[in-house]
């Protein structure tokens, strides 16, 4: 048999407006030169402006999509975005337990940039007991990371001490991303990772709301660097450059949190910009 071309999985919710979600995994992951394939969690009515409507698909449908995936193709990493409520978060733990889809990440989604709820209250603590535990890489923002560390963060100490929580709970390698500190003129995400080894990558702050989608954008680049089998270093340091690239060289969509412009990252690449 002819060996197959590497494949990444999104298990994520959709966005109408193109700019977070799965859309904004797919963009990545075939930017990466990777093929994407998709679980649908959720489906959001959603623009630059917001999030008016979700819904979230039947748990069987959700088992039917895994099932589909795993009795053909052959996943060599996976993510996990929006998962909408405590019974997807369970029906994609059940799956993820059941198939191997290569190394996971979680992005924790818990809240839009708008400021909708992705993630009902009470479904924080099934991610933090039963999902963060399957994770190779768990990429939080602040909020998230307060929620799940069960702590403020304040300061750049408090990343670090709510990345060593996080890796207590199980979460092997850990992201927690400071692209919340508007204060600060860099953007400085903290990692720390399996081994213990830690370090912080920084980016120069660019001032502007067009960040729809940069969790979603950054950790479906890891995705597909470690789907080609790249160590977790090398595919959290691409995905750093990569969202950094995405926001830096922005395109002017919708009127409100514009989204990223997904090919930036190949001008880098040729030392365009
Ligand atoms: N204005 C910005 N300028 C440069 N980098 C940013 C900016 N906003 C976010 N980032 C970077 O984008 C990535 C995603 O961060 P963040 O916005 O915190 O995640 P989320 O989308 O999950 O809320 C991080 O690497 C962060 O440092
Ligand atoms: C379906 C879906 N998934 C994830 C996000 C988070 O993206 P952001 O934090 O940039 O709003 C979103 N807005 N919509």
């Amino acid at each position: 048999m002819d060996e197959q071309f590497t494949q990444a999985l999104s298990i994520a919710g959709s966005d109408s407006g193109g700019g977070a979600g799965m859309q904004a995994d797919l963009k990545t992951i075939q930017e990466r030169h990777v093929f994407a394939t998709t679980v649908l969690v959720a489906i959001t009515a959603q623009n630059t402006l917001g999030v008016d409507d979700f819904v979230a698909l039947s748990p069987k449908i959700i088992d039917e999509q895994f099932a589909a995936i795993a009795n053909d193709l052959q996943i060599r990493a996976c993510k996990t975005g929006m998962l909408a409520d405590v019974t997807r978060v369970e029906t994609v733990v059940k799956n993820l337990k059941k198939y191997n889809m290569g190394p996971l990440t979680v992005d924790p989604v818990m809240i839009a940039k708008g400021g909708a709820p992705l993630l009902s209250e009470d479904a924080v603590a099934v991610v933090r007991d039963e999902l963060l535990p399957l994770a190779t890489v768990a990429t939080p923002n602040l909020p998230e990371a307060e929620k799940l560390a069960d702590m403020k963060i304040q300061t750049e100490d408090d990343m670090i001490v709510a990345a060593k929580r996080l890796q207590q709970i199980g979460v092997k390698n850990v992201m927690v991303k400071g692209g919340h500190f508007v204060s600060d003129d860099q953007s400085s995400d903290f990692v720390l990772l399996e081994d213990g080894k830690s370090f912080w990558l920084s980016a120069p702050r660019v001032d502007t709301v067009r960040t729809h989608g940069t969790g979603d954008t950054l950790s479906a680049c890891i995705t597909a660097e470690l789907a080609k089998g790249h160590t977790v270093e090398d595919a959290i340091r691409t995905g750093k450059k990569f969202v950094d690239a995405t926001i830096r060289d922005g395109i002017i969509v919708g009127h409100g949190h514009g989204p990223l412009n997904h090919w930036a990252y190949r001008k880098v690449e040729n030392d365009e910009i």
